[in-house]
C-alpha cells in the first residue's frame, strides 16, 4: 500500500524545518526513514492516528541559489503539487503577508488540491487577529501553530490526517476503479453492457460520490472492478447530459476517481482532436490507460490494417505510448473478453514498487552508457535515485544540477526504467532534486 504524501511549502524562514521535525519528531513516531534518502531529511515516513504518510520537506528540496526568490518559491509549489496528497502552506505570522505568500497561493488555490495554511510563530492564542490578514489568501481559515513550541500541532496533525486520501483496502477492498471515457457515440456504452454480459459477471450498482453518478460492481472469478460513472451508460435511454461541456467535465471527473482509464476510440474514424484532449486527461493525472479502438467489425481489413492503425494511433497519442491498444468490437464480441485482463495487468504495473537496490543498479548503469550532457562546461551528475510512489511509479533523482538534466535526457532515463522494468500502460513521474552528492 502506498503511503499517502504531504508536502511542506512556504517562502524560507517562515518554520517549514522546525515544523518538519515537529510533526515527524516529538509529537508522530517515526516508523521508518524512506531507504536511501535520509541523509537528505527531505522525506520521513509519519504515523498518526494509525494512519501513516510521507511527509516531504520542499524547502530543502527546491533552492536554486541563482533564482530569484519568488521562482524558487513557484517551483516549490510545484514540486509539492506533483507529488502530494495534503499540502501544508506555511505562513509567518511575525513577517505577516508577503507577495510570495500570495503567489503561491494562487498556484495551489487552482490546483484544487487539499491544502491546509497554517499560519506559523503564533504564541498567543488569545489573539485573533494576528491570523486576520491571511484569509485573503482564499485558501481557507487559517491554522495557527507555534512551531518552535509545539502548540496546536496535534490538531493539525488531526486535520491532515482527515484529508488523507482513503486507503483503498478499506474503501473498496481489491477493486479497480476503472473509467470508461471517450468521444460521444464512440460505443463507450455498448462496451460496458459487453462487460457487464459477460458471463461469471455479477453486476451491482454502488452510488458514486458525485450526486447522479452510479458506479457498477463487477466481479469475475476472485477480480473485482468498480465501473465509474456508468449512470447514463448501461441503460439506452441516457439522461440528457450530452453537451460537450458536462459530458467532458463528467469525464474528467471519472478519470480522477479511475485506477485505470479506458480510452474508447471510433474504428471507422482517425484520432480526432478532442480524442486527444480526452486520453491527455488520464495521461496527466497519472493514471494507467488502455486504448480501445472500438467498431472494428465496421473497419475493411487486410493483414496490415491494425499495423497502420496502431502505427498512426502512435503518432497522434504520442505522449502514452506505454498505452496498450486493444481492438475490439462491442458489436460482435470480438477479443472484448481481453478487456478485463488488460485492467488487470496495467492496474499491477501502475502499482508496482522496484527495489532500491536494483533500481540504482539500472540508473548507474544507464549513466554510464549515457551521461548527461554537461551544461556550460559543467558536469551534471546523477547520484542516487529512489521511488517514492506508486500509482503512478514516481522516482526522485537526486543531482548536483536538476535544473540542467535535459527533457531528452529524462526520456532516456524514462526509456531505461521502462526497459529494465515493464511498467506497461502506466505513466511514469521523474523528479529531479538537488543533493550534495554522496
Ligand atoms: N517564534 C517562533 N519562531 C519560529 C517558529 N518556528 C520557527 N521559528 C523560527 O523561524 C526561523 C526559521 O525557521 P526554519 O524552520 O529554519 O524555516 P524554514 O521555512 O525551514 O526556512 P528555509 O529552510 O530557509 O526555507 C528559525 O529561526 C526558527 O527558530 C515558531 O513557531 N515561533
Ligand atoms: N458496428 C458497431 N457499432 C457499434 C459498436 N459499438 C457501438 N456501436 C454503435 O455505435 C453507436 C453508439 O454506441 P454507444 O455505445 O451508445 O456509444 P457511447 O460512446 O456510449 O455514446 P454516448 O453515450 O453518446 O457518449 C450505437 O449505435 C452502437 O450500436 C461496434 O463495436 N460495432
Amino acid at each position: 500500500m502506498p503511503k499517502p504524501v504531504v508536502a511542506i511549502v512556504g517562502r524560507p524562514n517562515v518554520g517549514k524545518s522546525t515544523l518538519f521535525n515537529r510533526l515527524t519528531g516529538a509529537r508522530v513516531a517515526i516508523v521508518e526513514d524512506t531507504p536511501g534518502v535520509t541523509r537528505d531529511r527531505l522525506y520521513r515516513d509519519a504515523e498518526w492516528r494509525g494512519r501513516q504518510f510521507t511527509l516531504v520537506d520542499t524547502g530543502g528540496i527546491a533552492a536554486r541559489p541563482d533564482d530569484p526568490l519568488v521562482a524558487q518559491v513557484r517551483r516549490q509549489a510545484e514540486q509539492a503539487l506533483e507529488e502530494a496528497d495534503v499540502i501544508l502552506f506555511v505562513v509567518d505570522t511575525r513577517t505577516g503577508l508577503t507577495a510570495d505568500d500570495e503567489e503561491v497561493a494562487e498556484i495551489l488555490r487552482r490546483s484544487g488540491r487539499p491544502v491546509i495554511l497554517v499560519a506559523n510563530k503564533v504564541e498567543d492564542f488569545s489573539d485573533p487577529t494576528l491570523t486576520h490578514e491571511f484569509y485573503r489568501l482564499g485558501l481557507g481559515d487559517p491554522f495557527p501553530v507555534s512551531a518552535i513550541h509545539g502548540l496546536n500541532v496535534g490538531d493539525l496533525l488531526d486535520r491532515v490526517v482527515d484529508l488523507l486520501p482513503e486507503a483503498a483496502v478499506e474503501e473498496d477492498g481489491m477493486a479497480l476503479k476503472v473509467a470508461v471515457v471517450g468521444r460521444p457515440n464512440v460505443g463507450k456504452s455498448s462496451i460496458v453492457n459487453r462487460l457487464l454480459g459477460e458471463e461469471r459477471v455479477i453486476v451491482s450498482d454502488l452510488p458514486g460520490t458525485t450526486r447522479d453518478a452510479i458506479d457498477t460492481y463487477i466481479r469475475q472469478g476472485e477480480r473485482e472492478y468498480i465501473l465509474i460513472d456508468t449512470a447514463g451508460m448501461r441503460r439506452k435511454s441516457r439522461i440528457a447530459d450530452s453537451t460537450e461541456h458536462y459530458s467532458v467535465l463528467r469525464a474528467l471527473k471519472a478519470v480522477e476517481r479511475a485506477d485505470v482509464v479506458l480510452v474508447v476510440l471510433d474504428g471507422t474514424e482517425g484520432v480526432t482532436e478532442q480524442d486527444k484532449k480526452i486520453a491527455g486527461y488520464g495521461h496527466e493525472h497519472g493514471k494507467a490507460s488502455i486504448i480501445i479502438v472500438n467498431k472494428w467489425d465496421l473497419v475493411p481489413r487486410d493483414d496490415k490494417t491494425m499495423a497502420r492503425y496502431e502505427e498512426m494511433i502512435r503518432q497522434e497519442l504520442s505522449f502514452m505510448s506505454y498505452a496498450p491498444i486493444l481492438f475490439i468490437s462491442a458489436l460482435t464480441g470480438q477479443r472484448v473478453a481481453r478487456i478485463l485482463p488488460a485492467i488487470d495487468a496495467v492496474g499491477a504495473e501502475a502499482s508496482r514498487r522496484v527495489a532500491t537496490g536494483t533500481l540504482n543498479s539500472i540508473v548507474r548503469e544507464a549513466v554510464i552508457l549515457t551521461p548527461p550532457p554537461a551544461v556550460k562546461g559543467q558536469a551534471v551528475k546523477i547520484f542516487y535515485a529512489t521511488q517514492v510512489k506508486v500509482k503512478p511509479p514516481t522516482f526522485i533523482f537526486f543531482c548536483n544540477r536538476p535544473e540542467d538534466v535535459h527533457f531528452s535526457y529524462q526520456r532516456y532515463l524514462e526509456n531505461q526504467l521502462r526497459q529494465a522494468f515493464g511498467f506497461e500502460g502506466t505513466p511514469l513521474r521523474l523528479l529531479f532534486r538537488r543533493s550534495k552528492g554522496q
